[in-house]
């Protein structure tokens, strides 16, 4: 597809492309079904126009300034409650047909045969269809609206920032004769640019739990049970206490240190002062697995193309929009050029 672009000099909207990658790709590791959103066609797929809708009417449930309006449309089922009924309707659906027919696949088959995440789970006895189903939509958001969020914001912060883009085109040339896996496990410098990325823009921008009993934080603050207490990674991330005077730069020179020999080595944050995966025993689970994956998909495009926006210049002007997962608002529209930077 961005070969066709690159010669084409077709304008793509990088973060729709990202969003489709990420969402074939964990359906296939989490269902082993492809839902074939990345053919060079951009097909619509009403699964995930559905999904779009879901999460963006949910997150906008929290952000009404009186709680009551939305209840009110949601007991007559009107306007907005009424679309977000119908999309998440629209999920489900999906989401159990996936369930039904991978019940069908694994009932002919022994249970080692299917590697996928759900054959696992089904296969464990977790066979009740509304909790498989659940599962599966869990997943879907996990696994598509994050990766592709962090690196739409990635690819603007890099084009933003030549010498950090030079930087990791460094490491990728020093890596590319590696296998795969050997490959993006030691990439470094490419590691500390995500983080950085995503200390700025994080995938999950704030996020609320609900306590189930009354409770005491380390900080000696009482929480009464219903109470919904939220952190915010955005501002986390943002903060001058933490992160110095400097914290509005994108440095990921922040995260690294150089070892003896002159090398960089990464320097991690605990995950209380980083929260963009959370922390605690309800940490996200597909952590690594999102770096391994954001990081193959930074070598395989940076290896071939640049990325620049459409609109050069400094005419584009990205806004965050902060839904349960984050969004570049009206997309991120960008061109392909081939490049020559790995050809000597
Ligand atoms: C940059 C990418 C990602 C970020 C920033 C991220 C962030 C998070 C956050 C903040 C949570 C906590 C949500 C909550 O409790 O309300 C979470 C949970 C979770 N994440 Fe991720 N995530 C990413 C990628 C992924 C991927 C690719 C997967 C795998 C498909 C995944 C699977 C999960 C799962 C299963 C949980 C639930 C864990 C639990 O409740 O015990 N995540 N993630």
């Amino acid at each position: 597809m961005l070969s066709g672009a690159a010669s084409d000099k077709t304008v793509l909207d990088l973060q729709d492309v990202l969003q489709r990658f990420a969402f074939d790709n964990v359906c296939k590791i989490a269902f082993g079904h492809d839902p074939a959103c990345l053919l060079p066609s951009l097909p619509q797929t009403e699964f995930a126009d559905a999904f779009e809708v879901a999460t963006q009417l949910s997150s906008e449930r929290f952000r009404a300034p009186i709680l009551i309006f939305w209840k009110i449309k949601r007991f007559f089922n009107v306007g907005s409650e009424k679309c977000l009924k119908i999309a998440i309707s629209r999920v489900r659906d999906f989401a159990k047909k996936i369930v039904r027919e991978k019940k069908q696949e694994l009932a002919g088959k022994s249970s080692l045969e299917s590697v996928d995440l759900l054959s696992r789970f089904l296969n464990s006895g977790h066979s009740d269809e509304d909790f498989a189903t659940d599962i599966v939509i869990s997943f879907i958001l996990s696994g598509r609206d994050t990766t592709s969020a962090a690196l739409t914001w990635f690819f603007w912060l890099i084009y933003k920032h030549p010498e950090v883009e030079n930087e990791i085109l460094k490491e990728i040339k020093e890596k590319s004769d590696m296998p795969v896996y050997e490959e993006v496990k030691d990439m470094v410098y490419v590691h500390a640019s995500l983080c950085e990325s995503m200390r700025l823009y994080p995938p999950v921008p704030t996020d609320g739990k609900l306590a189930m009993e009354d409770d005491v934080l380390p900080d000696g603050t009482v929480v009464k049970k219903g109470t919904l207490v939220t952190y915010a990674p955005y501002a986390t991330g943002r903060m001058e206490k933490i992160w110095g005077s400097d914290w509005s730069m994108f440095k990921p020179e922040r995260w690294l240190e150089r070892d003896e020999a002159g090398k960089w080595r990464f320097v991690g944050r605990d995950p209380y002062t980083y929260p963009v995966f959370q922390a605690g025993p309800r940490i996200c689970l597909g952590k690594e697995m999102a770096f391994l994956q954001m990081k193959r998909v930074v070598a395989g495009i940076l290896r071939r193309f640049k990325v620049v926006p459409a609109t050069e210049d400094d005419g584009f002007q990205p806004v965050f929009l902060a839904y349960l997962t984050a969004k570049m608002k009206g997309g991120f529209p960008i061109k392909v050029e081939r490049s020559s930077r790995f050809m000597d």
